[in-house]
């Protein structure tokens, strides 16, 4: 019998990234336990705490923590109820907010899907809103985000948890359903691990961009103000380091919602299915591990020289400038070559239709912009001093990140590219660090 359509474009795939079912599973249970140890271990009294360091992290310690009566220590019904209603507030944000509708890139079906683009407002909006409630009611009134952090952070596992779930089960449906070529092995603990359905939507509410845009990265942004009022309202004042990570991290955060229609061309958009991984990776890990060194200042205030201020900026100045350049100038010659500002650049043209830039930033290495993002961890992480390693954790999950996505990114641009992305690779040796990797 002749296959469907349907089943011609959901092909069954058994190539397994991540380390297939064993990492897709260690990844589900682990992740959690470091979330919660980076933040459980981390106390006012320490960091890491006492406790922790007492009870080092074996396997039954971990296990351990997933009883259910620490599960109800860190279940807070108050704390819950509030992140429900900030999930509330980001839909109607969404909703309410003008904004124009942009088209995605073209799907294998031949579709293309329309995005709402407002969240630069909503963000905007979110952290006036932020400043001018401390401004006029005082720090100590968003001070009750940052006694609640724990039951917050519980609240977004539970919710990323159970949409994963959610969206997993609703792939089944009958009818039409576009699958992520990755997300159809048939395993349930790979699939529901890397996601399988890639645009799942409730009408024109697409799931995946609103999560990958709004839930984790409005999060961090609010929690890093809390934790800086925090700080205020312990000491009176504000450290320069504290006030440096909100600055870089604020503006990390808003530049992403500036530039929103850029992530429409990343590979969780156009190849990732929506699954636990983009769900916990963004609601629970972007936006409560990425504020670490807030945390970490507003209960350990660290007081930085003028000279150890001016070379953290430096660093940060440089990592952005590598960041943001080398992306503009990759997002303006994809969608206008003729630019002046990009017409200079050298390219090779390749069968698939696209063109690669082989000068420029995108000459020096394949991926010169994970190289600036990750040039800019250290300057969110160096304002915590050096008494305890706990904040640079990011700058270690960060460099794993990013050579593991060039490491997608190249089997996916092989295989898009075949022998053209040989001759690229030729031209441009360097992977992400010029001249060393
Ligand atoms: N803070 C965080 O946690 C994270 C941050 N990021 C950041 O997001 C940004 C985007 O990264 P990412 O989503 O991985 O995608 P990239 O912006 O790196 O784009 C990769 C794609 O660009 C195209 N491309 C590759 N080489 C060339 C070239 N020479 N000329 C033209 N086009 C080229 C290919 O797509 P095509 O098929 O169109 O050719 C490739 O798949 C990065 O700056 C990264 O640092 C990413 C992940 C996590
Ligand atoms: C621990 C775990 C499950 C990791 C999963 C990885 C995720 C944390 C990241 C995968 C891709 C991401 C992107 C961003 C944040 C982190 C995750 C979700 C991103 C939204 C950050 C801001 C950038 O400007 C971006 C929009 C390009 C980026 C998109 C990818």
């Amino acid at each position: 019998m002749k296959p469907s359509k349907v089943t011609l474009l959901n092909p069954r795939t058994n190539e397994y990234e991540f380390l297939g079912p064993i990492g897709a599973s260690l990844m589900i249970t682990v992740l959690p336990g470091i979330l919660y140890l980076l933040h459980l271990g981390c106390t006012p009294k320490g960091c890491p705490s006492l406790e922790l360091v007492k009870n080092l992290p074996t396997p039954s310690y971990f296990i351990s923590l997933f009883t259910l009566d620490n599960f109800f220590q860190l279940f807070d019904l108050h704390a819950f109820l509030i992140y429900i209603a900030y999930l509330l507030y980001l839909v109607v944000s969404w909703y309410l907010l003008p904004g124009r509708w942009i088209q995605g890139t073209t799907l294998r079906d031949g579709n293309k899907l329309l995005y709402k683009e407002n969240g630069f407002k909503s963000l905007v909006i979110t952290i006036g809103g932020m400043l001018a409630i401390i401004l006029f009611k005082g720090s100590d009134s968003v001070l009750f985000i940052s006694e609640k952090f724990i039951g917050l952070m519980t609240a977004s596992v539970l919710v990323s948890y159970t949409l994963a779930i959610c969206v997993y089960l609703a792939s089944f449906r009958k009818g039409y359903v576009l699958l992520a070529l990755g997300g159809n092995s048939g395993n349930v603990i790979y699939d529901f691990m890397i996601g399988r359905e890639l645009n799942p939507r409730i009408g024109w509410f697409d799931i995946k961009y609103f999560v990958e845009l709004r839930v984790g990265i409005f999060a961090w942004v609010i929690l890093n103000i809390t934790m800086a009022a925090k700080q205020y309202d312990d000491l009176g004042d504000l450290t320069i380091g504290m006030f440096l990570v909100i600055l870089f991290q604020g503006w990390y955060a808003v530049d992403s919602a500036y530039n929103e229609s850029a992530v429409l061309t990343t590979m969780d958009i156009t190849t990732d299915g929506f699954g636990w991984m983009l769900s916990f990776g963004n609601i629970s890990w972007l936006g409560f591990v990425y504020g670490l060194q807030t945390r970490y200042l507003a209960m350990h205030p660290v007081h930085l020289s003028w000279l150890q201020t001016a070379l953290i900026v430096c660093i940060q100045s440089v990592g952005y400038t590598i960041f943001r350049s080398a992306n503009n100038e990759k997002n303006l010659f994809r969608n206008d070559p003729g630019d002046v500002r990009v017409k200079h650049l050298k390219y090779i043209t390749t069968d698939a239709g696209s063109r690669l830039i082989i000068s420029g930033w995108w000459g020096r290495a394949r991926h010169i912009n994970y190289l600036g993002d990750w040039i800019m961890s250290w300057a969110w992480c160096l304002p915590c001093g050096f008494d305890n390693i706990f904040p640079y954790f990011y700058i270690l999950y960060f460099a794993i990140l990013l050579i593991h996505r060039e490491l997608r990114d190249e089997e996916k641009c092989r295989r898009k590219y075949g022998k053209d992305w040989t001759r690229y690779c030729e031209i441009v040796r360097w992977r992400i660090i010029p001249g060393i990797y």
